[in-house]
């Protein structure tokens, strides 16, 4: 197997290639800005930085939950009913297995923006019921990773949530809407007690390998453990017949078709379109992170695929050909970046660029026209080193920010 094009570039160095470089984490760089790794016994059902969250998501709830008096809870201003536990989602799903209405599961992590949206109107065009779940999955996060400062916005998602369904509802082309939210706690997703972040934790895990173990699962040695398992627990719970993913996170879509392969899930898996911002920057949770600055400058991974993807539409196969271009794009950014003053300039470190099989992830030398490929790559946002007074540096004073993003180059023949 090829290897991918890892690549390093600060804009205050030279260019400096890392082909010899693994691509595990890089916890140097996220030391830095992310709270010690603790211990988490694999007993405790709730280890400190998911009490954080807990607490922090029912404060929100408790916050935005009207009175009850008794009826099922709802989001404000809408019919959506927000299913918390496993036996009230089953509950809510069993009618709809009998009259035969067709349920669609959209899995998020909250923090919702455009992109989840795209997918929750393109779910109700297709079913009776959308089911949106809810829920920042620690078992998808590694121990350096961003647990503990994710973005958790409840009251904004709520609102967001009730005034898409009025949307749905006023338009006649939809054959259904959002019925419910999943909004589960930990204990409640992993009943045994949740067994870690860790690469060696121990617990009923779901892995789904060798593609998930390339590319993003390099880099995050527990990512795609983490959700296959939350997905595979999301879809026995809701049991739909359509889940809808994000092109954006295209390795996870390619591992979600291969566990419902493999597993012999009735599910039909519906990826979405990636949406972006004017600038082509891919709208993501996490580009909360990135302050003013910095947002500026996220958009080089997207338009160094871009060059990519120009080479070939214009008749390139080879990768040398079509990750050149990439390669040159970001050496002429770095550039740029490095000629500016240090409260100006932006610096960022590549993760990885990819050309890779469309099914398997695999590294391609050669696209093969009649099947087309995927270009991906990983970059990380560095943290600002020269704040100008008053800036502003983003969520959470501006950590680091891992930024995916990808272009699917289509098969040129039938
Ligand atoms: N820009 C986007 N366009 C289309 N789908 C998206 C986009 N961003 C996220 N999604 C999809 O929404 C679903 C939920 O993703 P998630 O809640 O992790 O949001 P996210 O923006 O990807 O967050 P993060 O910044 O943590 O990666 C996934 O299927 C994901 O692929
Ligand atoms: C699919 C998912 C909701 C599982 O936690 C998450 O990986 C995401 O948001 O893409
Ligand atoms: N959108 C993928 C979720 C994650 O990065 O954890």
């Amino acid at each position: 197997m090829r290897p991918t094009l890892p690549l390093l570039r600060q804009a205050t160095r030279p260019a400096i290639s890392i082909l010899a470089r693994s691509r595990a984490p890089l916890p140097g760089c996220l030391c830095l800005c992310l709270p010690p790794s603790r211990p988490q016994p694999r007993t405790e059902a709730h280890p400190p930085r998911l009490q954080q969250l807990t607490i922090s998501r029912a404060m929100a709830t408790h916050c935005s939950s009207p009175q009850r008096r008794g009826g099922p809870e709802k989001l404000p201003s809408s019919s959506i009913r927000v299913l918390r536990t496993v036996d009230a989602l089953r509950r809510w799903r069993r009618p709809h297995l009998l009259d035969q209405r067709s349920v669609a599961l959209v899995p998020t992590m909250g923090a919702l923006h455009g992109g989840h949206l795209s997918l929750i109107r393109a779910a109700a065009r297709e079913n009776h019921h959308v089911v949106v779940s809810v829920y920042v999955n620690p078992a998808q996060f590694g121990v350096r990773e961003d647990l503990a400062s994710y973005p958790v916005t409840w009251d904004a998602d709520c609102a967001a949530l009730a005034a898409l369904d009025r949307e749905l509802a006023d338009d006649g082309a939809n054959l259904g809407r959002v019925s419910a939210v999943f909004a589960p706690a930990t204990a409640e997703m992993y009943p045994g007690g949740f067994p870690g972040q860790e690469v060696d934790s121990k617990g009923s895990f779901v892995t789904v390998t060798p593609v998930g173990e390339v590319l993003e699962g390099r880099s995050r040695p527990t990512f795609f453990r983490g959700v296959a398992t939350v997905c595979m627990k999301l879809f026995n719970i809701v049991q739909p017949e359509r889940v809808y993913f994000g092109q954006k996170d295209v390795q996870q879509t390619v591992v979600i078709k291969r566990l419902v392969k493999d597993f012999m899930l009735p599910i039909e898996v519906v990826v979405g379109p990636t949406a972006r911002a004017e600038d082509g920057l891919a709208l993501s949770s996490r580009n909360v992170y990135l302050g003013e600055r910095r947002r500026a400058a996220a958009t080089v991974l997207y338009r160094s695929l871009r060059a990519a993807e120009e080479r070939y539409k214009s008749g390139e196969k080879g990768r040398e050909a079509v990750l050149g271009a990439t390669q040159r794009f970001i050496d002429e950014f770095s550039a740029v970046q490095m000629a500016l003053g240090p409260e100006k300039r932006v610096q960022f470190e590549v993760d990885y660029i990819s050309l890779a099989d469309p099914d398997t992830m695999e590294e391609l030398d050669v696209v093969d026209p009649a099947k087309g490929g995927i270009l991906s790559g990983a970059v990380k946002m560095l943290p600002v080193k020269a704040p100008r007074e008053g800036e502003d540096l983003g969520h959470s004073g501006g950590p680091a920010v891992r930024l995916i993003d990808n272009i699917i180059l289509q098969p040129s023949e039938a």
